[in-house]
């Protein structure tokens, strides 16, 4: 058994250092990031490999460098073609890497050949990190061999004893414990103590090809105790680069500081819950599709083809649960005849509504407003408007600010903002809204202790920005024209409540007022 010192010189520490690293901020600009180097093949079809380690420590929030050890032509069919780079030149892309970035952990993938794993270790030796978690990629799900029985070897008496984890499947497992038959949750555990043997701190042996197995068991074993971790088996044919997220998963959790149970605990149940959300993408026409690690493919979003409009403002409909109450509607029959009757954008402004009650009625809203292509808001509540996936969400002065809105809701939510200055207006602007809802421009009793800004408030506010304005406040029927009469270019459309809602027939007072709201458009 060979030490390599370097790798080995820090474990009683790293985890204390690299957990202080991650909250010390040296000057306010500089800020030190957790770091992985994932040591790999690069995967065309990018579920697997370099590509699968760089978008899970992307979404686990730490940095991912690369060194590729081989280019394979691989799709959800399987792997048509392999190309190995010459030693030297993974060689001269560690030296890169390690002798510039603060690495914390290294991961390794597929290590095609003894050369490599060579040139590996000599850098490993030279540039010592925190810690190595060994993925010994040998063959690929589709059965295509990644890496022959050539690394045997220099993997059984170099390679392992200087990892702090190895994660073989149970087909690796098995292959570097000379062919021993591992077909139960008991010969794992037996195959996890006998890889101990052979130097790595910790094992972790994984059961995702475990015949006749209605859970996914993995077995971790420290040299002293064994973990089973359990999940149910999910019925999917996207499991192309599980093994290689779980490994960077953990890799990713160690760089933050994590201990090595809570990592292996933290990637098992990322695994287990991107499966579980990607079950039924389709990506290739084979047998083993790639998965999303960002949980944000199947979101009707990304299909979406058209973007904001500041038209979209056009008849803005605001509902309120205590107007729907008492003309006995449920929200969703609000929404429906809204939209019939022409309004273009809707936003769920509900004060009082409990919470869970709230989110079922959201995802109603959501599935109408998406089929009907008209955007749906949530006023305030970014906790809804995440967990229903809308468009985005509408916040007063008073609510969450607006930038922080955004960092939450991401680059393609819509935000809008009420503003009732020339500063309000400018800052909204800044912080990266999409528009602004600008009044009350008329007495309302929809919103108590709202101070009410006329027509003059509302051209001030529309001048002081570049963005699109949607007026609000006592808006109806017989003075909407007055308001788009004010002529301000960026003033696109008014905001009702009452007007709408607090009537006996929905669709037809939007039908009244989408006809009026048109006609005045024409006029001017
Ligand atoms: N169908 C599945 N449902 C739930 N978890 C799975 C499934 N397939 C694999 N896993 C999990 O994914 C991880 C990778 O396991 P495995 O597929 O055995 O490795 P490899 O991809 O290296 O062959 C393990 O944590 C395993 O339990
Ligand atoms: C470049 C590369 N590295 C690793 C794997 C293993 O992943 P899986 O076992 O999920 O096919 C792969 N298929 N390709
Ligand atoms: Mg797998």
């Amino acid at each position: 058994m060979q030490s390599l010192g370097g790798i080995r010189s820090w474990p009683a520490t790293w985890r204390t250092t690299t957990a202080s690293m991650m909250t010390t901020t040296t000057t306010e600009s500089v800020r030190k990031v957790a770091q992985v180097l994932t040591v790999a093949g690069s995967d065309s079809g990018a579920g697997a490999g370099i590509q699968a380690d760089i978008k899970v420590c992307a979404a686990r929030g730490v940095y991912c460098a690369s060194v590729i050890t081989a280019v394979t032509a691989q799709n959800s069919r399987g792997v048509q073609s392999v190309h190995l780079l010459p030693p030297d030149f993974v060689s001269e892309q560690l030296k890169s890497v390690l002798s510039d970035f603060e690495v914390d952990v290294v991961k390794t993938g597929m290590l095609p050949s003894p050369e490599i794993v060579e040139v590996l270790l000599q850098n490993l030796s030279e540039y010592p990190v925190r810690a190595l978690v060994v993925d010994p990629v040998m063959v690929s799900t589709s059965g295509h061999v990644l890496a022959g029985s050539s690394i045997l070897s220099i993997f059984r008496y170099r390679l392992l004893p200087v990892a702090d984890i190895i994660t073989p499947n149970v087909k690796e497992a098995s292959a570097l414990l000379g062919g021993v038959r591992i077909q139960t949750v008991a010969e794992m555990r037996s195959a996890a103590k006998s890889l101990h043997q052979m130097g790595p701190r910790f094992v972790l042996v994984k059961g995702g090809d475990l015949p006749d197995s209605s859970d996914s068991v993995d077995v971790y074993f420290d040299g002293n105790e064994f973990h089973e971790l359990h999940s149910p088996r999910i019925a999917t044919r996207n499991t192309h680069g599980t093994g290689c997220t779980l490994a960077s998963c953990i890799a990713a959790e160690l760089a933050k500081g994590s201990p090595m149970l809570s990592a292996v605990k933290v990637a098992k149940r990322f695994v287990d819950t991107a499966l579980n959300y990607s079950k039924d993408i389709v990506i290739g026409s084979g047998m083993q599709g790639p998965f999303d690690h960002f949980l944000s493919l199947k979101d009707p979003q990304s299909y979406r083809q058209s973007t904001f409009k500041p038209d979209d403002l056009f008849l803005y409909a605001v509902t309120d649960s205590r107007m729907n109450r008492k003309w006995n509607r449920s929200i969703v029959d609000a929404v429906k005849a809204a939209i019939e009757g022409g309004a273009t954008i809707i936003q769920l402004r509900e004060k009082e509504a409990e919470t869970r009650e709230f989110l079922e009625e959201a995802k109603s809203c959501v599935d109408i407003c998406r089929s009907n292509g008209v955007f749906l808001l949530i006023n305030d509540r970014i906790d809804i408007a995440l967990a229903c996936d809308a468009d985005g969400v509408h916040v007063g002065q008073s609510d969450m600010p607006v930038d922080l809105v955004r960092s939450l809701l991401g680059p393609d939510k819509i935000i809008g903002v009420s503003c009732k200055t020339q500063e309000q207006a400018h800052q909204a602007w800044k912080d990266g809204a999409d528009y602004i809802g600008s009044g009350g421009v008329f007495p309302t009793n929809t919103k108590a202790n709202n101070r009410t800004i006329g027509l003059d408030g509302l051209r001030e506010v529309c001048k002081a920005s570049k963005l699109p304005v949607v007026a609000i406040g006592g808006i109806g029927i017989s003075n909407a024209e007055s308001v788009m009469r004010i002529g301000e270019p960026n003033l696109k459309g008014v905001a009702v409540v009452s007007a709408l809602f607090d009537q006996e027939c929905v669709l037809s007072e939007a039908k009244k007022l989408h006809k009026s709201l048109t006609e005045s458009k024409r006029e001017h």
